[in-house]
This record gives C-alpha cells, structure tokens and sequence, in this order.
C-alpha cells in the first residue's frame, strides 16, 4: 500500500485518563474509501479512539494523520473530518435544513451553494420531504439521516459514526445499516464506525478491527474474522464458539490434530462446525439435553460427556428431540494456547 491511499494512519497512539492507560500503543491505517468499524466489548476504549481521530481528545503519545498530513494536535474544527454522535445531537429548534445547512454557515459558505450543498445531501439520505420539519417530528431513523447528511455536507475526508444505531429498534437498525454502507460507498468516503454489535461490524465493512483493553487484537477482513480468529478472545466475541480444554477432545473425530506443545490448549469450534451425524457412526456420541429453536436453524446443546457439553446449529427439518443419542465430529477446530493465541 502506498501513502497516499492511506486515507487515515493512527500510529502508535495511546491516552491515559482518570490514572488508567484506556487506548495502548494502537496501530490503525484505514485506507482511503475504506470503511473500518472499531468493535469490542464496553469499555475497551473505541470511543475514546474514536474522539482522538476527531480531535475532541489528544494522544499522550503517537500521530494521528489523514491524508498524509499530521493532524495530532489540531483542534476538531479545523481537521477533514466530520462525526455522527450515537445520539445524533441535532438541534431540537432548527428545521432539518437548518441542522444540515449549520457547518456551511458557519463558514460563510455563499447562499446559492449552501442551498445546493444541503439539497444534494438531503437528497442523497432521501429526506427532501422533511426539509421543514423539525427533529422531533421525524422518526428516529429519519433522525439519523439528517445527522449523517449534517456529516457528509461538510465534504470531510474521514467520516465518524459513534455507535449510530443503537438508538433504532432491530428491524430498523438492518435497513439504516445497509443505508450507511450504500452512501459510504457511493461517495467513496474513508469511514470508522465504533460498535459492540458483531453483527454490523461484520455486515458492513471492509475490515474490522477488533479492540480488547486498549489494544486491537485482530484486524482482518469479515469472513477472515469469522474463520480465522487469531485469539480466543476475538473467537468469542465474534459469534458463537465453543471452547473447551483439549484433554477433553479425547476420542472426539476432529479434521485437524491438536499440535504437540507445552503448557494447556483450548479447543475453539463454532456451533455449525459440530457435525451432528447418526448414533454409532464416530467413536462419540452424544445426549441432546436442549433444543432450541432460531427459526432457519436449531440450536441442540448436547452432553457430550459429564465436563462437556457443546451447543451445535442443526437444520429444523432434521427433527432431533431432547434425550435422542447422536454421533458427532468437530471441523474447522482452532487450537489455542495458553495465552490464548492460535498454537
Ligand atoms: N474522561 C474520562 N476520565 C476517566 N475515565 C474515562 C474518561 N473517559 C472514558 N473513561 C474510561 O475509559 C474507558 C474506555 O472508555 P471508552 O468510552 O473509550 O470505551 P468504549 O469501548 O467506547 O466503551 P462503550 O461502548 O461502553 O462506550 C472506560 O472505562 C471509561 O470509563
């Protein structure tokens, strides 16, 4: 990769607040159009990094630079970039024109171009009709549109979204999500989404980094995330895993064998990787103890033995019922050590 599409490159950045180190030697580079979600559990600093990019907060060490230029210590107004708050913080008493059109005036942006600059961006998060209207008579998700436009009006060459759904209800959480990656894509805009949702982080990016007490503990691509999780950690927080200590594999068919080493291994497998197979057919077997339904799929638990029990994801047409007997095998097993990195 060269420099200049290094659209943002945070270089050993760390910040101590309230005595505790909260962001630690972090290295981040987000490529130009590239959208990056910051994921991990509550508290494990993504906010913090988050306001360090937008310059509300500054690094005690390390560089912050968008564009090849240095902006460490430049104050939030004056950087390329531009954020949606979780709470949108719109202003309750200007209309949704006003909300928009409030960074352009504040830079005397001339009249006729403010007016267009604010259209086109209305246009593009499809809320013309709502042009007069103000923040409380619109929908949250409508809200949210106008806070984004608010965003992208400013034509920032970093955009920065602090958990952006997590005030919308499920349902419509999927479509603005979908919404956000569209208009990302289409304006091509560098973008870093901070969320503890799995599920978006994986839905909508390119890469995501995946954060643990102030540090990034993997930085892959969705799929490479899923399959390939470097650490225990990013195995569990990143959909379902079974772990499990590897003496217990003992007898259990599994597709790859445990490498020899010292010191304990864990044993990581996804619930679709326990291949449910019939009562007799591997050296194992099973009691289903629980089944579970989740619509396309049905989640088994399944006493594997008195120190294990795995949970599995069986298709609803293969009828299993509590107390039925099982073979089983495990595939794409991942083998931990006991720092908890790939052995
Ligand atoms: N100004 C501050 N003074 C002291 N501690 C702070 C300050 N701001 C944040 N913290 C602490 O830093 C830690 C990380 O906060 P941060 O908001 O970055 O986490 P997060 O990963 O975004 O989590 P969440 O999803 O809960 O917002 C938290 O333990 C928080 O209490």
């Amino acid at each position: 990769m060269t420099t200049h599409d290094q659209g943002l490159v945070l270089a050993g950045i760390g910040k101590d607040l309230g005595g505790r180190t909260i962001v630690d030697d972090l290295d981040l580079t987000v490529a130009t159009g590239e959208l990056v979600c910051l994921l991990g559990p509550s508290g494990c600093g993504k906010t913090t990094t988050l306001r360090m990019i937008a310059g509300f907060l500054t690094p005690d060490l390390g560089t912050v630079t968008i564009d090849g230029s240095d902006v460490t210590r430049v104050p939030p107004e004056k950087r390329p970039t531009a954020m949606v708050f979780q709470n949108y913080a719109l202003w309750p008493h200007m209309t949704v024109f006003d909300n928009v059109a409030y960074a352009l005036r504040l830079r005397k942006t001339p009249k006729a171009e403010l007016t267009e600059r604010v259209h086109e961006m209305l246009e593009l998060v499809n809320l013309m009709h709502h042009v007069k209207s103000r923040p409380a008579r619109i929908s949250g998700g409508e809200q949210q549109r106008v806070a984004l436009a608010r965003a992208l009006v400013q034509r920032p060459a970093v955009l920065l979204l602090d958990e952006p759904l997590s005030n919308l209800d499920a349902k419509l959480r999927v479509r603005v999500r979908e919404d956000i990656r569209e208009i990302q894509q289409r304006l091509g805009i560098t973008t870093v989404v901070v969320t503890h949702d799995q599920d978006e982080a994986l839905s909508i990016s390119d890469r995501v980094a995946v954060m643990n007490a102030g540090r990034i503990e993997q930085y892959s691509e969705p799929v490479q995330l899923y399959r390939h999780p470097a650490t225990r950690f990013v195995g569990g927080f990143v959909g379902a895993m079974n772990t499990f200590d590897a003496e217990l594999l003992a007898g259990i068919p599994v597709d790859r064998p445990v490498p020899p080493g010292d010191g304990p291994r864990t044993v990581g497998v996804r619930p679709e990787n326990v291949i449910i197979v019939g009562a007799g057919e591997t050296g194992t077997s099973a009691t289903i103890t629980r089944t579970i339904p989740r619509g396309h799929f049905t989640e088994l638990v399944l006493e594997v033995s008195g120190d294990l029990s795995l949970r599995a994801f069986a298709a609803t047409t293969a009828e299993h019922a509590v107390g039925d007997t099982v073979g089983l095998r495990l595939s794409s097993v991942l083998i931990y050590d006991e720092t908890g990195a790939l052995a």
